[in-house]
C-alpha cells in the first residue's frame, strides 16, 4: 500500500509539474461530478415521495433538481475527460524524456548491458504506451471518488446506519483485487524476456540487413517459429495470471453483490413497517447501486494506481542503478592533461562484468606509450573490446586501475576524458539524419561545419559515399525519411568512421573493428592514411591510437602490437618482435597470410 501511495503522489507532482492549470481544472471538474452524482439520488427519492403524494409542484422541482445534477455531472465528467487524457500523454511523454535522460545519465554502459535492466525498461515502455492516460484519470477520479463516497455514507447513515457496513462488503473487491494486481504483475515480469525476444525477433524478421542473411541460411521459417514461440510463451504466462487474477476479482465481486442485497432488504423491511417512505426505498437502491459502482471504480482506481505505482517503483530501481555508476558531473579532483607524455597504464586490472563472477581480465600490466599507435588483437572472447570499455570509461576495473600520464581514470572528470576521446565501433548507429549530421555528430560543436566533415570523411578515406549520394551532405539518410537515401552495410560505416574522425586531436581514438563491413584493401589503404594523420597528432599531443582489427596486414602496421588471451595481454611487441618471437601473434599470423596465399 505504502508503495501505491507513493506511486500516486509521484504521479501527482508530475501532473502537477507538466500542466498545473490542467489538473487544477480537472480535479474541479471530478469534484463536481463527484458531488452531483450521489445527490442525485435523495432529489429521485423526493421526486418519488412527492408523486406518491400527488404533490405535482413539489414533483416537478424535484424532477428538474435530478436533471439538473445528472446533467451537471455528466457535462463536469466529459470535460474532465478531456483534460485528464492530455494530462496523461504529458506525463507520458515527460517519464519517457527521462527514460531517455536516465539512458545517459552515467558514463557507464553497464546498465544497457545488463538484463534486469532491460526487462524493466521493456515493461516499462508498454506500461507507458498501455496506461499511460489511463493512470491519470485512476488519479484524479481517486479524489473524486473520495467525495463521492463521503457524501453517499452521509445519506446512507440518515437512512439507517446499519447501511453504514455497507461499504465493508467492499474490502474483499480491494484486497482481492490487490492480489490479482500482483498476480498479474508478477505474470508480466515473468514473460518479459521472452517479450524482448519476440519483439527481437519481429524486428529481425522486418529488417532489410537481415532480410539477406536470414534467407542466405534458410533461416525465414525458423525466425517465424521462433517469434510465435516467444509470443506463444509470454502470452501462456500472461494468460495463466490474467485467469488466476480474475478469479480472485470475481471472488471479490460476489462477496459485494450480498451486501447489496441485504442492504436493501434493511430498508425495504423498514418501509413495509412504515419507518420509511418509498422515496427512502428508491434512495437506498440508488445509493446501494451508486457504491457498488464505487467500489468497482475504486478496485480499477486501486488497480491501476499500482500498476503505475509499480512502474514508477521500477523507474527508481533503474534510476539508483544508473546512480550507483557515478554520475556525469562528479567533481574532478585532477584536471585533464592538455596532452600526454608518458601515456596510459594499466595496472593491475582484472575485471568482471557486474552480476557474474567469471574474470574476463586478470591482472593485466600494459603500457600504451604516448604518441603512439596499438593494436590489439586476439580471438573472439579474448577481451579485446573489454580492455576498450575499460579505456573509455565504460566501465571502472574491479581491480587495479587505468592511469593517464599517471593519474587514476578514475579521477578524471568522465566528461572531459569523453571530450578527449574520439571512438569507432563495430556495432556503429546508424543515424537516419542528413548526411552531414550523420557525420558532425561526432564533434557536436562542428555539426553544420561542412569544411570540417568533409574532412573528417577525408581522413577516414570515406569521401566516396557522398559521390553515391543524390544531396550530397544535404542528403536524409535511411528509411525514417520518406525519399531517405538506402545505404549499404560499409557505407553505413564508411560514415560511422568520418564520425569518429571529426574530432580533430583527441588524445585517444579508439577503433574496434569499425572497418569490418569493409574489404581488407579498404580497410589497409585507410589506416595507412589515416596512421600518418595520427602520427602527426600524436607528436605534437601525445594522442594514442588504439585498433582491435583481425586483419593482420593493418594490425602489423601499428607501433606496438597487444595479443589478448587467457585473460590477459600474453605478448606485446612490435610486428618484427612478435614474428621473432615465435608465439601465439605468429601462429595467428602465418594462418591468415597462408588463407590470402
Ligand atoms: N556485457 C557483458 N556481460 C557479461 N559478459 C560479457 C559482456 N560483454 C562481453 N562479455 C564476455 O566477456 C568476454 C570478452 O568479451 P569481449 O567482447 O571483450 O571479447 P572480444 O575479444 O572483443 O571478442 P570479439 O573478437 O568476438 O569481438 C566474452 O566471454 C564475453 O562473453
Amino acid at each position: 500500500m505504502r508503495q501505491t501511495v507513493s506511486g500516486a503522489a509521484q504521479l501527482f507532482a508530475i501532473a502537477w509539474r507538466v500542466g498545473p492549470g490542467k489538473l487544477a481544472l480537472s480535479t474541479v471538474l471530478m469534484v463536481l461530478e463527484a458531488v452531483a452524482m450521489p445527490l442525485a439520488a435523495p432529489a429521485l427519492a423526493a421526486l418519488t415521495d412527492a408523486a406518491v403524494r400527488g404533490d405535482a409542484r413539489g414533483a416537478t422541482v424535484a424532477a428538474c433538481v435530478v436533471a439538473v445534477l445528472v446533467v451537471a455531472a455528466l457535462t463536469a465528467g466529459h470535460f474532465a475527460h478531456i483534460f485528464y487524457f492530455e494530462l496523461g500523454d504529458l506525463a507520458v511523454i515527460h517519464l519517457e524524456q527521462e527514460l531517455v535522460a536516465l539512458s545517459h545519465d552515467s558514463p557507464g554502459i553497464e546498465h544497457h548491458e545488463r538484463p534486469e535492466y532491460a526487462d524493466r525498461l521493456q515493461v516499462l515502455r508498454s506500461e507507458l504506451n498501455r496506461s499511460g492516460w489511463g493512470a491519470m484519470q485512476a488519479l484524479l477520479s481517486s479524489i473524486g471518488l473520495g467525495v463521492a463516497l463521503v457524501i453517499t455514507a452521509v445519506l446512507l447513515a440518515r437512512l439507517n446506519p446499519w447501511l453504514l457496513l455497507l461499504p465493508i462488503a467492499a474490502v474483499p473487491p480491494l484486497v482481492l483485487g490487490r492480489r490479482a494486481e500482483k498476480v498479474i504483475g508478477d505474470a508480466r515480469a515473468q514473460s518479459a524476456s521472452d517479450n524482448r525476444l519476440a519483439r527481437h525477433l519481429f524486428i529481425l524478421a522486418g529488417d532489410a540487413g537481415a532480410a539477406k542473411e536470414l534467407r542466405a541460411c534458410g533461416l525465414e521459417d525458423e525466425v517465424a517459429a521462433r517469434h510465435r514461440g516467444a509470443w506463444d510463451s509470454a502470452s501462456r504466462t500472461l494468460w495463466r495470471g490474467e485467469v488466476r487474477a480474475d478469479a480472485l476479482r470475481v471472488a471479490g465481486q460476489l462477496t459485494f453483490a450480498v451486501g447489496y442485497v441485504l442492504a436493501t432488504l434493511v430498508v425495504v423491511r423498514d418501509a413495509l413497517r412504515g419507518d420509511r417512505t418509498v422515496g427512502d426505498v428508491v434512495l437506498v437502491i440508488t445509493l446501494a447501486a451508486q457504491v457498488n459502482q464505487q467500489v468497482t471504480s475504486a478496485v480499477t482506481i486501486l488497480q491501476q494506481l499500482q500498476r503505475m505505482a509499480r512502474s514508477l517503483a521500477d523507474l527508481r530501481w533503474m534510476r539508483a542503478m544508473v546512480r550507483a555508476q557515478g554520475g556525469w558531473r562528479r567533481e574532478a579532483t585532477v584536471p585533464m592533461p592538455a596532452g600526454l607524455t608518458d601515456g596510459i597504464r594499466f595496472e593491475g586490472v582484472s575485471f568482471a562484468y557486474p552480476g557474474t563472477d567469471r574474470p574476463v581480465l586478470e591482472g593485466v600490466d600494459l603500457h600504451l606509450p604516448a604518441g603512439s599507435s596499438v593494436a590489439i588483437v586476439g580471438e573472439n572472447g579474448a577481451g579485446k573490446t573489454t580492455l576498450v570499455k575499460l579505456l573509455c570509461r565504460f566501465y571502472a576495473p574491479t581491480a587495479g586501475r587505468v592511469t593517464v600520464d599517471g593519474v587514476d581514470l578514475a579521477d578524471i572528470d568522465p566528461l572531459a576524458w569523453r571530450d578527449a576521446t574520439a571512438a569507432g565501433f563495430q556495432d556503429f548507429c546508424r543515424f537516419e539524419l542528413l548526411a552531414r549530421h550523420a557525420v558532425g555528430v561526432g564533434d557536436l560543436p562542428h555539426v553544420d561545419d561542412d569544411p570540417a566533415v568533409l574532412d573528417a570523411l577525408d581522413r577516414a578515406h570515406s569521401a566516396d559515399v557522398l559521390e553515391r549520394l543524390e544531396n550530397g551532405l544535404d542528403t536524409s539518410l535511411g528509411t525514417s525519411h520518406t525519399a531517405g537515401a538506402q545505404l549499404s552495410g560499409g557505407q553505413w560505416q564508411k560514415l560511422a568512421l568520418g564520425r569518429a574522425m571529426m574530432r580533430e586531436a583527441p588524445l585517444l581514438v579508439v577503433l574496434d573493428e569499425p572497418t569490418s563491413a569493409l574489404d581488407a584493401q579498404a580497410e589497409h589503404d585507410l589506416y595507412e592514411r589515416y596512421a600518418a594523420h595520427a602520427a602527426a597528432v600524436g607528436r605534437a599531443t601525445g594522442a594514442i591510437t588504439l585498433l582491435v582489427s583481425h586483419r593482420f596486414s593493418t594490425v602489423r602496421m601499428a607501433d606496438l602490437i597487444l595479443v589478448a588471451a587467457d585473460h590477459r595481454v600474453v605478448e606485446a611487441g612490435t610486428h618484427e618482435e612478435l614474428m621473432a618471437e615465435g608465439g601465439l601473434y605468429a601462429e595467428l599470423y602465418d594462418l591468415q597470410a597462408a588463407a590470402y596465399r
